[in-house]
């Protein structure tokens, strides 16, 4: 499906968006429910991501597919690996199998897991029969990805002594690792977080508990990009959201409120106001805690006619795509003067964005979601626009509720 994004000029936007709950707090309460079932989820996300953890979760012996979803991949290896009597090939995607899981497979093989490679040696597809592991304590690089860490964090109450993990080197996507640990105190699940050393001690039982989903705020990203670029007075209504997030992502009010866009609570909602225009002429920004907001912010510094210079994102590489390859190409075609290293990005300010390009978007849905905002300013066609589903199904609906042009070309 190929979608023409356009919208109305000199008009102030005032809506408001229901966004779908948290894919991450989502896909780690549905593993946390299998191992407890006391456990009720309100507001979990539809996205596709968490559609094939609910499939993934239902099966015990035979083939899962995880398609794109990284968490799922992640956390079902350390779910499966020690659900006693599991038999399962756990695959993915073509690029799922260029996704690197060695360091998650290591730890788990010297816990005592049975796990085999059944393509490259480091990647999906995994074989992996389910044992009690032997040992309670391990050691793992932390500076390729958080999930191998909440992956094992999730499946550690329910061993016989809990676990111990030591963290090797810069500890990347911190806050991910929080939430990991939040939800588990939030179940009654005690742990500590201390220097390089988790303790995640065992429980046997979890009281019935019903745990609310905040809306996700990676999804509400978009939607603050589209406010930065908006006329002065627009207001955009987003809910549910909670002021003491448990998403990283939620740092997003800070890096806005220097392109004019303020937050401020209302009960379960967030209202977004364009009150200026933007504060800076430049943005510097480490993302290393907030990986997932990279495309969404240079994309709003793009249309904003703002250079930046963004850091932390060695974790961009192994995602849905190669993000930084993604963001220097489809930057280029619009005109921007962009450069790449494999941790960083630099943009150049640009007057001019070049009319009638269509952007690639590699599988990934934050490359369509990033983009469509530039539709603001002139018209713009997504390519494969459905990859949003993997993380937002509803997000060109949205769009249109809040007064954009969407029009499938082809
Ligand atoms: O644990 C999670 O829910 C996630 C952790 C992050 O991955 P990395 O730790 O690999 O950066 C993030 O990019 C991803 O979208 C979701
Ligand atoms: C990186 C992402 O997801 P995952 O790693 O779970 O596939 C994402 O949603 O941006």
């Amino acid at each position: 499906m190929k979608l023409s994004i356009s919208a109305p000029r000199g008009h102030q936007i005032k809506a408001a968006v229901t966004i779908t709950g948290s894919k991450s707090e989502s896909n780690r309460l549905l593993l946390l429910q299998a191992l407890y079932p006391g456990i009720t989820i309100e507001n979990l996300s539809n996205a596709d991501d968490v559609r094939v953890m609910q499939k993934g979760l239902q099966v015990k012996q035979g083939e899962v597919d995880i398609h794109h979803a990284g968490t799922a991949m992640r956390f079902l290896t350390a779910y499966f690996a020690t659900l006693e009597g599991a038999d399962i090939v756990l695959t993915g995607s073509s690029r799922m199998k260029e996704r690197p899981i060695a360091i998650l497979v290591d730890a788990l093989r010297r816990l005592g897991a049975d796990i085999d490679y059944l393509g490259n040696e480091g990647y999906p597809p995994l074989g992996l029969r389910g044992r009690a592991l032997e040992l309670n304590q391990i050691s793992l690089p932390a500076n390729v990805s958080s999930q191998y860490i909440s992956a094992l964090l999730l499946v550690a109450p329910s061993l016989k002594e809990g676990l111990i993990l030591d963290l090797e080197g810069q500890i990347t996507s911190v806050p991910y690792i929080r939430m990991t640990l939040q939800l588990l105190e939030e179940l009654g699940i005690r742990n500590e977080f201390t220097g390089q050393r988790i303790r995640v001690y065992p429980k046997a039982k979890v009281d019935p508990k019903l745990v609310v989903v905040e809306s996700d705020w990676s999804s509400a990203s978009y939607f603050y990009s589209i406010l930065a670029l908006s006329e002065e007075g627009s207001e955009l209504l987003l809910s549910s959201y909670k002021a003491n997030s448990l998403q990283g992502d939620s740092v997003l009010q800070n890096i806005y409120a220097d392109f004019g866009v303020e937050t401020s609570f209302e009960g379960h909602s967030i209202r977004l106001t364009k009150v200026g225009k933007a504060q800076i002429n430049h943005l510097d920004c480490d993302l290393t805690e907030a990986p997932d907001l990279a495309q969404t912010i240079a994309v709003s510094c793009f249309g904003l006619g703002i250079s930046c210079t963004l850091t932390g994102l060695h974790t961009l590489k192994i995602k849905e795509t190669d993000r930084l390859l993604a963001l220097e190409k489809e930057l280029t075609k619009l005109g921007g003067k962009i450069t790449t290293t494999n941790s960083t990005l630099q943009l150049e300010p640009s007057d001019e964005i070049v009319s009638g390009v269509a952007i690639d978007t590699y599988n990934d849905h934050r490359m369509a979601m990033a983009f469509a905002p530039l539709g603001l300013h002139t018209p713009i066609t997504i390519n494969d626009a459905g990859v949003v589903s993997k993380s937002y199904p509803y997000f060109w609906k949205d769009l249109k509720t809040i007064s954009f042009d969407i029009r499938e070309v082809s």
